[in-house]
């Protein structure tokens, strides 16, 4: 199974810009990362994204589409000033990454400050992640989830776990040291595979009593400590489904920031088409079920969640299409649609 997972480099991760350029570009994020003075001297010259209690502050431009602003650090220090704050404020940004000019970007969370005041001098507002990753268009969307979860790790790490002493960081927030222990903390993702299993003509689908009414997702679940991505895509769809995996084929993966940073790693995965009778772990699940590729073609047409009469079976829609979720979802139902093309 591990030569399925030889498919790193897909044509989505392709670089598209002169190679030099993004070499020089990830050479002096790492210098910025090592280098503390380096990165206060990016940092002065270089522009914020803002977010209060980490929801990111997004501005609506002429044509209704929203944006994440990216605010020069001098114009935040400006405000910072003029709410009567200190602009040294600007330090406890984290560094996420930088343009193709090498301008370095950063975020910070001015939660301290009253949201109406920052919201009026920005002229933007703080939305909740979930409802921001609708507004937003597909690309800003992981830069947002980015900034969101390291700011969201330092909140959550200022303390040893060895000694409970403060730990400290560094310039760009790449890393947290606790100066008694002497170890040094780096910023967490949880692995979870995320697998769309197929029977050759229908895909499997689950969903969570949390889920929204309708919403059906592919199977999901946290990677144990020392299992490979293959043993938890077998032992996951064991356990939620009751089924055993034939095959597996990696397709790719994403940072999910919900509701702490996983790193999700999606997958294909075929099952016998002889033994398909699903047992549902009702612990895990609500719900599991076979799907056509009539009601999956269907369900990927939904762009909203469907609003439903009441008193009726909520209708069945899959996750939005900045979920990976939804990339296999779609992806299935291609590959499905040109089988039956070429039969
Ligand atoms: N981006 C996407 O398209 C999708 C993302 N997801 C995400 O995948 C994640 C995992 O899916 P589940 O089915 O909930 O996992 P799961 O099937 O492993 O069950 C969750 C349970 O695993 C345990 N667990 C083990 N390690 C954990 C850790 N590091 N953090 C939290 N719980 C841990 C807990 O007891 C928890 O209740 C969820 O956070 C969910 O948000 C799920 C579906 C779609
Ligand atoms: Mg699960």
């Amino acid at each position: 199974m591990l030569h399925t997972l030889k498919l790193l480099l897909t044509p989505t991760m392709t670089i598209s810009r002169p190679c030099s350029s993004y070499v020089s570009r990830m050479r002096y994020l790492m210098k910025l990362k090592e280098d503390d003075e380096v990165c206060r001297g990016a940092l002065q010259s270089g522009s914020l994204f803002l977010y209060h209690k980490l929801a990111p502050l997004l501005q609506k431009n002429k044509n209704g589409i929203y944006q994440m602003p990216a605010i020069k650090t001098s114009e935040v220090q400006g405000i910072l000033e003029k709410l009567g704050k200190d602009k040294q404020l600007v330090d406890e940004s984290v560094l996420i990454g930088c343009t193709e000019e090498n301008e370095a970007q950063f975020s910070l969370d001015l939660g301290e400050i009253e949201q109406s005041e920052v919201e009026q001098l920005c002229g933007g507002v703080f939305v909740d992640l979930r409802k921001a990753f609708f507004l937003l268009r597909a690309h800003e969307a992981p830069l947002v989830a980015k900034g969101q979860a390291l700011l969201r790790w330092h909140q959550s790490h200022k303390f040893c776990s060895a000694t409970g002493q403060p730990t400290f960081r560094n310039q760009s927030g790449s890393q947290r040291v606790c100066h008694s222990s002497g170890f040094t903390y780096y910023p967490m993702m949880a692995p979870v595979v995320i697998v769309l299993v197929s029977d050759g003509n229908r895909c499997l689908l689950g969903r969570q009593a949390t889920f929204p009414p309708g919403m059906y997702s592919a199977l999901a679940g946290f990677c144990d400590m020392g299992e490979t991505v293959e043993e938890t895509v077998h032992r996951e769809i064991a356990e939620e489904v009751g089924l055993e995996v034939q095959s597996l084929q990696y397709s790719g993966s994403q940072h999910w920031p919900f509701p702490q940073s996983s790193f999700m790693v999606a997958c294909h995965a075929t099952v016998n088409p002889d033994k398909t009778e699903v047992s549902v772990d009702k612990v895990e699940l609500d719900d599991a079920r076979w799907f056509t590729l009539e009601e999956v073609t269907e369900a990927l047409q939904r762009k909203k969640p469907p609003r439903n009469p009441k008193g009726e079976p909520p209708t069945f829609w899959v996750p939005p299409s900045y979920a990976i979720a939804n990339r296999l979802i779609s992806e299935w139902a291609q590959q499905q649609q040109l089988k039956l093309k070429r039969s």
